[in-house]
């Protein structure tokens, strides 16, 4: 049951485990090391001619260059430090919208620099109005307070954060399960403006009184259709209920995703000011089109041999190579392993200490092949990942979007290949012919051939139907002037 997988996944990420001990290495110290980035792609500048929507009132002018967004002098400093020469579309578009106080539903495709859209704004707008240097104190009132849903994924916002923030007086702190509580409270109370977190960690330091949040200025919600679904939305309402919290009406909420389910979208309004805009670039929930997607049909026992004829073409290039379960993770991982195909594996039961040297061990290509489970699905970026491979396919055509997506980024280009067992993954054959055809690549005949005969929408995630490239307000206005009885939202997704 997919509502019940969620649920395990969200205990794994933030089960506030009593004796955990585990203290993160620190952070660089050394500007080379924090500035560290990879070259954007040769097609980088493609995301020019990207389809861009704005709905909403009076959406703010985009900007076209880094200048127009008017950084402070560090600010703009640590932009071109980081490689920056020109903004990616959601970057021209979102950066404004935040900068004019706007709520912002962003939705554009992996690896496009979701990430800066938000940060630069909330960064330049402490700068502006004179952030107080940080220092301790029992009680931290950070002014922004961002949520992501993996500790991983969390922990690389953080450094992109203290990274553009660099020279300033902001001061980020991340706080995330798995990690020793009384460290991070320590590290919190040194003094935090930007506060990064996953739900359950974010909310015990809340709790523990540690964090007020009077002085809450931006909510940010990466992967927000993530942090909105059955797995976490309890605690994106613990965490908007929390005393002290400013109202929606009080401070910016900003939603960022490449994929946005409809069901999601209407949910997510009740966080957002009624006026807030939506930001879509390309089509809403498509796959990156620098991806080169592959999918074979193959049984299940056939499946290790013909991940070894591919790593056989690999050599050391950087390959994911994704699982349906943490047991099976272990299973592939020590089968390449005695395969000489040096190999490392992510997964929720494994401790953090090991999940983050797994993540050093595949970045430094001392281990190119990385084994992992939907838990490394959203967000990662890893440089010269060339190849992801879906030993499994994910039952969520989201989630497949957000797993092709940790190759191919930047205007780089990836290679995505999926073993497609008819037996298992047939209700997926539609929706995976939507995203192969969006993104302009070939669909099998043998798949269309599968996805005809599949009946219904049995098992069929409707949400791989959502790429309306709209906002879910535009449909219910059109819903409404043609008078088609809206109907029940899709929760059959979860079971
Ligand atoms: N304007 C830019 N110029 C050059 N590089 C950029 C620019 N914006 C972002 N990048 C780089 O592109 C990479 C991808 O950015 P980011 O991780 O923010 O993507 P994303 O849209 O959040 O992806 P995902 O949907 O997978 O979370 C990062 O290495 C980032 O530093």
């Amino acid at each position: 049951m997919i509502v019940k997988k969620v649920r395990e996944e969200v205990a794994e990420e933030d089960m506030e485990e009593l004796e955990v001990v585990y203290v993160p290495p620190p952070p660089p110290e050394e500007e080379d090391s924090i500035f560290s980035h990879y070259a954007t792609g040769i097609n980088f500048d493609k995301y020019d001619n990207i389809l861009v929507d704005v709905s909403g009132d009076n959406p703010p002018q985009a900007i076209m260059t880094f200048e127009e967004a008017g950084l402070c002098e560090t600010l703009s400093r640590n932009v071109s430090k980081s490689g920056y020469v020109k903004p990616t579309p959601v970057q021209k578009h979102g950066i404004p919208i935040i900068a004019a106080g706007r709520d912002l539903m962003a939705c554009a495709q992996t690896g496009s620099g979701k990430t800066a859209a938000f940060l630069l704004p909330i960064l330049q707008r402490l700068m502006e109005d004179g952030v107080a240097a940080s220092r301790f104190s029992e009680v931290q009132e950070p002014e922004a307070i961002i949520v992501a849903p993996t500790r991983e994924l969390i922990n690389q916002i953080y450094l992109e954060a203290r990274k553009f923030a660099f020279g300033t007086c902001v001061r980020t702190v991340v706080v995330y399960g798995g990690t020793s509580t009384g460290y991070t409270i320590r590290e919190v109370l040194k003094g935090c403006s930007v506060l990064c977190g996953t739900p359950g960690r974010l909310l015990d330091i809340i709790g523990r009184g540690k964090v007020g949040l009077s002085k809450l200025r931006y909510l940010v919600l990466d992967e927000a259709d993530r942090m909105l679904d059955m797995g976490f939305e309890p605690d994106m309402r613990k965490l908007v209920g929390s005393p002290g919290m400013p109202s929606k009406e009080e401070r910016q909420t900003l939603m960022f995703s490449a994929t946005y389910p409809e069901d999601i979208q209407r949910m997510a309004a009740d966080f957002l000011k009624i006026d807030y805009l939506f930001l879509a670039v390309g089509q809403v929930g498509g796959a990156c089109s620098d991806v080169e997607q592959q999918v074979l049909q193959v049984t299940q026992y056939s499946k290790r041999e013909a991940l070894m004829d591919i790593l056989k073409t690999t050599g050391t290039e950087r390959t994911m190579v994704f699982v349906e379960t943490k047991r099976k993770a272990d299973f592939i991982a020590t089968f390449l392993c005695q395969e000489n195909v040096p190999t490392t594996s992510i997964h929720g039961d494994r401790e953090q200490r090991e999940r983050e040297q797994a993540l050093t061990d595949f970045r430094t290509g001392k281990c190119p092949v990385l084994v992992a489970t939907s838990v490394a699905a959203r967000g990662l970026d890893i440089e010269h990942v060339q190849h992801v491979v879906n030993f499994d396919l994910p039952s969520g055509i989201d989630e497949y979007v957000h797993r092709i997506g940790r190759t191919g980024r930047c205007g780089n280009t990836g290679r995505a290949v999926s073993f497609f067992d008819p037996e298992a993954d047939s209700p997926l054959a539609r929706s995976l012919i939507k995203v192969l055809s969006g993104a302009q690549q070939e669909v099998p005949s043998w798949l269309e051939e599968i996805a005809g005969g599949a009946h219904g929408t049995t098992g069929f995630n409707p949400r791989g139907r959502v790429f309306a490239s709209t906002d879910t307000r535009r449909r219910e206005e059109a819903r409404h002037q043609v008078s088609v009885p809206s109907s029940a939202a899709d929760e059959d997704v979860w079971e």
